[in-house]
């Protein structure tokens, strides 16, 4: 089911300061913030040879970063996100082995403009899983 790894993901509480350590002490290459109201983050993506690291900083009142940042103050690895080529198969098996997809169950359109899904992470050893169909 599983195909390249698209994004590494790291909740922050600053967007502005966590940007400007990837780009600055880090070197690398940093795009612009992408308000998504829609998912009650901001987003950055740092651009690696091999895949993303994307930066989250909570938006708005009900963003689902927003408790795992004050578990976490300073931030923390918040999810990992893995390419499927068709993700309402990937889904539908996935339920039917008992995993729990998180929200309404029907793939929302994500950071690139391709639908994704998250998987509960405490179904898969305590990660949060985010499926994007590419
Ligand atoms: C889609 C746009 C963009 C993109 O890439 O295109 C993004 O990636 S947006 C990313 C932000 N969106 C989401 O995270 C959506 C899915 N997340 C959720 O639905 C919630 O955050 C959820 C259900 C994972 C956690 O909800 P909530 O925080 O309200 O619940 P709890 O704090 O009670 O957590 C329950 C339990 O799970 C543990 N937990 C929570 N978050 C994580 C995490 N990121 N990684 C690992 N474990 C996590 C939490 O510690 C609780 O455990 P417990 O033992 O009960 O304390
Ligand atoms: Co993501």
């Amino acid at each position: 089911m599983l195909g390249r790894l698209n994004h590494v993901a790291i909740a922050v509480p600053d967007l502005s300061i966590a940007t400007a350590s990837y780009r600055d002490q880090l070197g690398a290459r940093v795009s612009q913030p992408q308000p998504l109201p829609e998912h009650g983050v901001t987003v950055v993506f740092v651009e690696l040879p091999n895949s993303k690291v994307e930066l989250l900083e909570p938006l708005g009142e009900n963003s689902p970063i927003a408790a795992f940042l004050a578990k976490s103050p300073d931030g923390g690895m918040h999810h990992i996100c893995y390419e499927v080529e068709d993700i309402l198969a990937a889904r539908d098996q996935l339920v039917a082995t008992g995993a729990r997809v998180l929200g309404s169950g029907e793939p929302k359109i994500g950071a690139h403009g391709k639908p994704v899904l998250f998987l509960h992470p405490k179904d898969f050893f305590g990660t949060l899983i985010e499926l994007e169909q590419v």
